[in-house]
């Protein structure tokens, strides 16, 4: 295929003579997903990220002989069974696969009350790990988390794609009709209110609300029952698993299947805009003014950088006012890359953990603290004898603007020290055998993930009617669909996996292919 250019006189702008059938903006894992399974299908596709590698927030960093990744390395989606193994999936379908090593506790969680309590793997030791502490809650506690096990189970028995497409939805429903029924009656529904049917202790049910908040960053009323339905049980089904050599192969590895499908990714190509002709999406142009064309557009950019920065304002549709009258950017994270001397980490310590001291900082600035130590599982991230200890917070960008070069550094080394002290009570020490320590803010995130104040997805601005208002992938823009984590249904990889998958299928039926 020749590609051939032609620049358009006294101009910056170039226009590339190849006609895609869909560009993707961005190699997030959501776009990841997206560009794989159209290739795979037989279509003409090209990605187009601004930063050096693939992956977004599943990027990964080396420094001084530590590969840290960029975001959280708890990761679902790789099991080997039934259908909600998204990542398995999305690498299979283009022929590839990545090593991967089980993780066999989800969490341990250091909680006020003296709440010390592992989520094991295996169901049953996990619900006797919570029921002794809560004796007198033992059947609400079973019947909670039995209750997510039915979403997970109606989710499990049927290929997941795009709910915008009424003949896979009748297909569905012929095939899977209960299971169909059971996930529209949880569509609207949302953890909290599940929990509290059964469970009254309300230590217990702050508890719940952490459960939802370590990876909804909201508390149970307001995490969607299908998501916590999902979490709650294939960490104890598919389970947690760590892909050998980081994060970020799971995107390494998606390009190299996109490749080999026949498509095409180009890296240090910023979008700056999103090309419409008679109201309708037919290309993109980049800052360096080359212009691509296709017959399908995607963003895998969160949706406040779509609607706000890629198209002219005058084209902003009012179902996205409206979207944002719900969901707002959820924070972004302090983030402490630390490369640490071995011998802190007493033998059998777990690889994620959550650290709390007070109920009420739950989901303040710097209150819940999340801890990952992924050389556990894979010592080859980190030189011999060391480990990464990856440890952040929720942190807001406005606490990190306007301040001089001095006093953002100031900043950052305080607060670093002040996640440090706290983990000092986990693992005493940490600080002796500090080696190596980079330190992210909202900034950070921002600026090497291209995410609108460094958030990591959107939240609700309010209770919600569960995923009721999440909006699926075509947007009101003809042409134009979003994928990833301001999509149905959210944050998290296997999420942003699902939105993947369904795009895909939706241009596909678009565009007519198989
Ligand atoms: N443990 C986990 O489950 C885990 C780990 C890491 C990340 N995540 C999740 O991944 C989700 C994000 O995935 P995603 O696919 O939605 O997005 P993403 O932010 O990871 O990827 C978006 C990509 O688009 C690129 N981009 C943005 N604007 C662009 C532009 N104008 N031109 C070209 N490229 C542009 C960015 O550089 C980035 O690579 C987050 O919600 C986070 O929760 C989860
Ligand atoms: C037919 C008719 C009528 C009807 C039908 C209906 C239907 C079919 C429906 C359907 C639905 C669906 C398909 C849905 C889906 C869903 C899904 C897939 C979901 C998913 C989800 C997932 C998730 C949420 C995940 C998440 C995760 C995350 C976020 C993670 C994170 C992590 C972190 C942050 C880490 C932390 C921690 C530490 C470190 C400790």
């Amino acid at each position: 295929m020749a590609n051939s250019i032609k620049k358009i006189p006294n101009s910056q702008t170039v226009i590339t003579d190849i006609y895609y059938d869909a560009i993707i903006i961005g190699s997030g894992i959501g776009g990841l997903v997206t560009a794989t399974q159209l290739a795979a299908k037989g279509a003409k596709v090209l990605v187009l990220e601004r930063y050096l590698i693939p992956g977004g927030s599943a990027g990964y960093f080396e420094r001084h002989g530590y590969r840290f990744d960029v975001g959280a390395s708890m990761i679902f989606g790789f099991g080997q069974r039934g259908t909600t193994n998204l990542l398995t999936r999305a690498l299979d379908a283009v022929n590839v696969s990545l090593e991967v090593i089980p993780d066999m506790v989800q969490i341990h969680y250091h909680l006020p009350n003296g709440l010390d309590l592992k989520v094991e793997r295996n169901y049953e030791k996990f619900l006797q790990n919570l029921i002794a502490y809560f004796p007198h809650e033992a059947k609400g506690i079973r019947r909670f988390y039995d209750e997510c096990w039915r979403v997970f189970n109606c989710l499990n028995c049927m290929d997941l794609l795009s709910l915008e497409e009424p003949r896979y939805l009748m297909r569905m429903f012929f095939q899977h009709p209960l299971a169909c029924l059971g996930l529209l009656r949880y569509l609207p529904q949302n953890a909290g209110d599940v929990a509290r049917r059964y469970i009254k202790d309300p230590l217990l049910l702050k508890f719940i609300d952490m459960e939802c908040y370590c990876w909804s960053v909201v508390p149970a009323d307001m995490t969607p029952m299908i998501n916590a339905g999902m979490v709650f049980s294939d960490r104890h089904y598919g389970g947690v698993n760590y892909p050998k050599g980081g994060v970020g192969q799971i995107a390494q590895k998606l390009v190299e299947g996109l490749i080999q499908a026949g498509g095409n990714i180009k890296y240090q190509a910023r979008v700056t805009q999103i090309l419409t002709e008679k109201g309708r999406a037919v290309g993109v142009k980049l800052a360096n003014g080359q212009i691509y064309r296709a017959k399908r557009i995607v963003s895998n950019a969160t949706r406040w950088h779509t609607f706000h920065k890629l198209l002219p304002q005058k084209k902003f549709p009012s179902n996205e006012k409206k979207w944002q009258q719900s969901y707002q950017k959820s924070p972004s994270f302090l983030t402490l890359h630390m490369g640490i001397q071995a011998y802190c980490l007493p033998v059998k310590t777990e690889c994620h953990h959550i650290v709390l001291e007070d109920w009420e900082k739950m989901a303040d600035s710097e209150g819940t603290i999340f801890v990952s130590i992924p050389t556990l599982l894979d010592p080859d991230l980190a030189p011999a004898g060391y480990h990464i200890v990856h440890a952040f917070t929720p942190h807001w960008i406005n606490d990190w603007q306007g301040l001089s070069v001095k006093n953002y550094e100031a900043n950052k080394e305080k607060a670093a020290w002040r996640i440090i002290e706290r983990l000092e009570k986990i693992f005493p020490g940490l600080d002796a055998s500090l080696d190596y320590l980079e330190v992210g803010t909202p900034r950070t995130h921002r600026r090497f993930l291209g995410r609108e104040d460094g958030t990591y997805g959107p939240i609700p601005r309010r209770k919600l009617r569960g995923l009721l208002a999440m909006p699926f992938n075509r947007t009101a823009i003809p042409g134009l669909y979003c994928v990833g984590d301001s999509t149905f249904p959210g944050q998290g990889l296997n999420a942003v996996a699902f939105s993947g998958f369904a795009c895909a299928h939706r241009i596909a039926v678009d565009l007519g292919l198989n």
